[in-house]
């Protein structure tokens, strides 16, 4: 099995610094816009065009799967959840599904490993080298089937989720597990030190694995590789991605450690609750459009900084230029 290597085509630094100027250029005061002439410029570069093309065509791709180590205390809800959330998605009636539909966002919803459970990582590696390289090849494929697309969201559900991506963002960044295990879906303080306990008994258990498709299959599972793959196969396919919660961090940062400067390709969307997603923010130099408090997970803090994101391109193509009113050509 040959692990996706290719480095993403260039994002076009150029029309970023174009879109930069023509921020500097438009009839509003000097930095009156904030992040959302940065944004807008994130854009431009990575379609390579200034101004940047609408965000019409946006989807969110739910990536499903369950986790072994739910079974250990490191949930607050039962992994029966997991497949009922599922058809809920399906039936477009999930929380993210309303968000996409107020934002013209279309939902797929790929079932990677609902029912069949990772192994538990803090016991044995969650899954096998071999089928994380497989589903990190589907992830790739679903980003090639969306490469028509104007952005792309990753989002998940799978109770138990949040602490691989614990572990996976405590491995990459060498911290330990009290650093990056939170609640997840609402577990008790009590609750909390059992998960932490799992996740650092993880950490040792796989404190020489350094590769990251190793990592994947050793803490995360295939339903992360999977989402992994889909942050490759976006930068490869040019499309840029809003990032979204804590597992959607942590996939970013095992597919910038496997291709790195994928990252110019990827946006944060919201900050989740989870301090592993904090803390991978960091890592990767993200500041997130939105920090509403926001843990749901399904890709929904990105989808719900859609809009945001949209103003953004919005306001670079269609303000005035200062040019433009002062030579009384505003309209
Ligand atoms: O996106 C986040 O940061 C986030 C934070 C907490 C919980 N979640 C969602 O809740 C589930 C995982 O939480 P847990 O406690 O079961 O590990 C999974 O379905 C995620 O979509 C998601
Ligand atoms: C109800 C429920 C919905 C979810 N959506 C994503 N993770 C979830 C976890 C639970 C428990």
């Amino acid at each position: 099995m040959t692990p996706p290597s290719a480095a993403p085509r260039p994002y076009d630094e150029a029309a970023a610094q174009a879109a930069r100027e023509r921020v500097a250029g438009l009839a509003t005061p000097a930095g009156a816009l904030g992040r959302l002439g940065d944004l807008a410029a994130w854009v431009a570069g990575c379609q390579g065009c200034c101004p940047p093309r609408p965000l019409d065509d946006v989807a969110c791709v739910v990536f499903a799967g369950d986790h072994g180590v739910a079974a250990h205390g490191t949930s607050a809800y039962p992994s029966e959840i997991t497949a009922l959330m599922v058809a809920t998605l399906r039936s477009g009636r999930a929380g993210v599904s309303a968000l996409a539909g107020a934002h013209g966002v279309d939902v797929r919803v790929e079932d990677v490993s609902v029912g069949r459970p990772s192994e538990p990582l803090h016991l044995t590696d969650a899954t096998t080298r071999e089928r994380a390289g497989a589903a990190l090849a589907r992830g790739r494929a679903v980003a090639a089937e969306e490469g028509h697309r104007d952005l792309l969201v990753p989002g998940e559900v799978g109770i138990g989720n949040t602490t691989p991506a614990a572990a996976l963002v405590g491995a990459l960044l060498g911290l330990p597990a009290h650093e990056v295990t939170g609640a997840g879906t609402g577990l008790d303080t009590e609750g909390v030190v059992r998960k932490t306990a799992v996740v650092q008994t993880g950490l040792d258990r796989c404190r020489e694995v350094t590769d990251p498709v190793d990592l994947l299959a050793a803490l995360g599972g295939e339903d992360l590789a999977a989402m992994t793959g889909f942050l490759l196969g976006a930068a490869e396919v040019r499309v840029p991605v809003l990032l979204d919660g804590v597992v959607s961090l942590a996939c970013a940062l095992v597919a910038d450690a496997i291709a790195p400067g994928t990252g110019r390709w990827w946006a944060a969307g919201h900050r989740s609750t989870e301090p592993a997603q904090q803390v991978a923010l960091d890592e990767l130099g993200l500041v997130p459009v939105l920090d509403a408090g926001m843990r749901l997970g399904e890709g929904s803090g990105a989808v719900a900084a859609v809009p945001l994101l949209r103003g953004a391109v919005a306001l670079l193509r269609d303000t005035a230029t200062l040019a433009e009113v002062l030579g009384g050509t505003g309209g």
